[in-house]
């Protein structure tokens, strides 16, 4: 389980661009759950996914995951717990490395192994297999670097890094935005496979009311930096697109200029 308590995050504490991104957010996540969450630009939800992976410690307020209190441990401290792919295919991953070297460095993921043991004989097997399974043929291009994959084959050499480590949670940040429709579909098909197999604790962040519904099994809103809505069960099963576009303009209390980038 994931406990979020009273959570406060203020960035530029005391300096004139202050900013309170996150104010006093409650929120208790069951094991091996799929939250989507959504909710305007600056609503705070990468500071949230942050702060659930370590890159951003909290003003004030109490993280748990299981059963240790992860509130003011840094991020290397938490690989093995916490695993998180971004948007931009760039980030999270080492681009002058090949692929086998990063699958290598997920692996060893706040580890004391090195490198050189983790890329040894039955390992590097393990980790083609592991890319095959991805049917990229990427398992053929395994001393390739990664800055030469395009951003989807990235993406689902990431998805496969974020497995690795055994971490239970998976944050999962508009991990598909940057993508063409097409590798953005099979992105997520690979997402659905990774978190149900592997029984994945999970959050995802997207500004696709579309993704929101579809994926998982409750969708959060954050606005303001709190959590304003919360649906699960048979109120999220009969929701529609629509229903949720309708309370998120009634939240933000404005018309919004492009549903098309809301419904996609
Ligand atoms: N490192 C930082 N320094 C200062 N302010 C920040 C920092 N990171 C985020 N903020 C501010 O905190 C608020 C919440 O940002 P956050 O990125 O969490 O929002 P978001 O909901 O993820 O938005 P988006 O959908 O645009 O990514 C915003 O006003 C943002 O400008």
């Amino acid at each position: 389980m994931i406990s979020v308590e009273k959570l406060q995050v203020v960035f530029g504490r005391g300096t004139p661009l202050e900013k309170q991104a996150l104010s006093g957010l409650d929120l208790t996540i069951e094991t091996g759950s799929f939250v989507t969450v959504i909710g305007s630009n600056g609503a705070g939800k990468s500071t949230l996914l942050g702060v659930l992976a370590g890159d951003v410690l909290p003003t004030s307020g109490r993280v748990t995951i299981g059963t240790t209190d992860v509130t003011r441990k840094p991020t290397a401290s938490r690989a093995g717990l916490v695993a998180r792919v971004f948007q931009d295919p760039l980030a999270g991953s080492c681009g002058p490395l090949s692929i086998e070297e990063n699958l290598a460095l997920a692996y060893t993921r706040g580890q004391s192994r090195g490198l050189a043991p983790a890329l040894s004989g039955k390992r590097r097997d393990y980790f083609r297999e592991r890319i095959a399974e991805l049917n990229l043929g990427l398992e053929n291009r395994m001393k390739d670097r990664m800055d030469l994959l395009s951003g989807g084959q990235r993406q689902a050499v990431s998805l496969v890094m974020a497995t690795l480590s055994g971490s239970e949670v998976l944050l999962l940040d508009e991990h598909t935005a940057a993508l063409d429709p097409g590798m953005a579909e099979f992105i997520m098909e690979l997402t659905q496979k990774v978190v149900s197999d592997r029984k994945l604790t999970t959050l995802m962040v997207t500004h696709s009311m579309r993704q929101a519904l579809d994926f998982g099994t409750r969708t959060v809103m954050l606005h303001g930096g709190e959590v304003v809505l919360d649906v699960t069960g048979d109120n999220r099963k009969n929701m529609q697109v629509e229903d949720l576009i309708a309370m998120f303009r009634k939240i933000r209390g404005q018309t919004l200029d492009d549903d098309a980038l809301l419904i996609g």
